[in-house]
């Protein structure tokens, strides 16, 4: 277990400003996920906590040990910081066996021979692949060698556990049932882990944590369901959940009692203390963007309430087990998520019905969340 703490971390390569301050802690024990899209330095975050890089700026403590600390030129090499990495690539040694290649960082702690036998047996058990013990990395297909790297890593009982996108060559299947075993070793050990995606799914389902990245900086850290029901932002909003968070422009005005913004969606009106103070505009009336995630609205074909809202049927999507309904409301598309198999036509008039204390409300300008969800 360890906690680690990146203060301030500016990563430079030539000109380009890769890593923008910063800031992150790593409670021990945590499932920190470093999420965002391609290219906005979650890797590069990684490396730069596995010693692989050296950061231009910024300090790194790890359990209260100073690892990196830039203005000092003091860079604690990879092996000092007692931590395992598993890359994309699997980098598995191509002369070795599985078994030997799990075994060799075993070795080299010098644990009694029955322990290294019992550790190798519970990760490849953990990663369903102890039938390939004698194999060689060739005789294995890149999902295996993928596993393999993954049970040589947890093998060998790290405090720290770095993993980027570990699962990525492998079948959705097979990917569900490795994010629920990463998570139960997660459990079992209290090894603190980061973890690098760019898959929203892989990250809420796992994490106990979730950084979202963009373009080098961390906009939000939060708990998954926070994330979910709360993004500090658009971008965050429109980043987590799928299908999509719908967004719907409006103009809010603030009163005494609250925020009341008028749409297509008609009049809305969120009391005072849903509110969060710190980004609501000074202005008495601005532009707004409702955000309302899918299961958000229910759908009816009668009329249930005075305040539902008559919509048009543009497309109905049965999936299995829920039914995904892309709605026209003066001409605003929004995607409804509903429970069970249900059929509409074409063009069919509905009733919407939006429980207002659960969806959130952004200042179109900066942004930035000013209508908390509420349960
Ligand atoms: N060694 C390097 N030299 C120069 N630029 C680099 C180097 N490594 C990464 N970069 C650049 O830094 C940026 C961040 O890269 P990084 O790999 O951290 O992104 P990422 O969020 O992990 O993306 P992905 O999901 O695609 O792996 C990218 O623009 C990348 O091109």
């Amino acid at each position: 277990m360890s906690k680690i703490e990146l203060k301030h971390i500016d990563k430079f390569y030539g000109k380009n400003h890769i890593l923008k301050d910063v800031n992150l802690t790593i409670e021990d024990g945590d499932f920190m996920t470093l999420l965002g899209p391609s290219g906005c330095g979650k890797t590069t975050t990684l490396r730069v906590v596995s010693g692989l890089e050296k950061p231009q700026n910024g300090t790194i403590h790890m359990d209260g040990k100073e690892i990196v600390n830039a203005a000092e030129a003091h860079f604690a090499p990879p092996s000092e910081r007692d931590l395992n990495l598993v890359f994309q690539s699997y980098a598995l040694w191509p002369h070795m066996t599985v078994r030997e290649n799990i075994a060799f960082g075993l070795n080299i702690q010098k644990l009694p021979k029955d322990e290294v036998d019992r550790r190798i047996k519970d990760a490849l058990g953990r990663m369903q692949i102890g039938q390939y013990v004698d194999r060689y990395p060739s005789e294995l297909s890149g999902g295996q060698q993928q596993r393999v790297a993954i049970a040589r890593a947890i093998a060998s009982e790290p405090h720290l556990l770095l993993m980027d996108e570990p699962l990525s060559n492998l079948d959705a299947k097979l990917r569900v049932d490795m994010r629920s075993e990463l998570k139960r070793l997660h459990t079992e050990t209290g090894t603190t882990m980061i973890y690098v995606t760019h898959d929203q799914v892989e990250a809420l389902t796992m994490s106990t944590k979730i950084a979202i990245f963009r373009e080098g900086i961390i906009i939000q850290v939060a708990h998954p369901l926070e994330l979910y029901n709360n993004p500090a932002n658009l971008y965050v909003a429109d980043f987590i959940g799928n299908p999509r968070i719908n967004f719907v422009d409006g103009k809010a005005e603030v009163s005494a009692s609250g925020l009341t913004v008028n749409s297509v969606l008609g009049r809305m009106t969120f009391p005072a203390d849903h509110l969060k103070d710190e980004n609501m505009p000074q202005e008495a009336s601005f532009d707004a963007v409702l955000g309302i995630r899918p299961e958000q609205i229910a759908i009816n074909t009668s009329r249930q309430s005075p305040s539902d809202i008559e919509a048009h049927i543009y497309t109905s999507m049965p999936a299995g087990s829920e039914t995904l309904v892309t709605v026209k409301v003066g001409g605003v598309s929004m995607v409804i998520k509903a429970l069970g198999i249900t059929h509409y036509n074409p063009d069919q008039v509905v009733y919407l019905s939006i429980d207002t204390t659960k969806i959130n409300v952004f200042d179109k300008k900066t942004e930035n969340l000013i209508k908390y969800s509420v349960e």
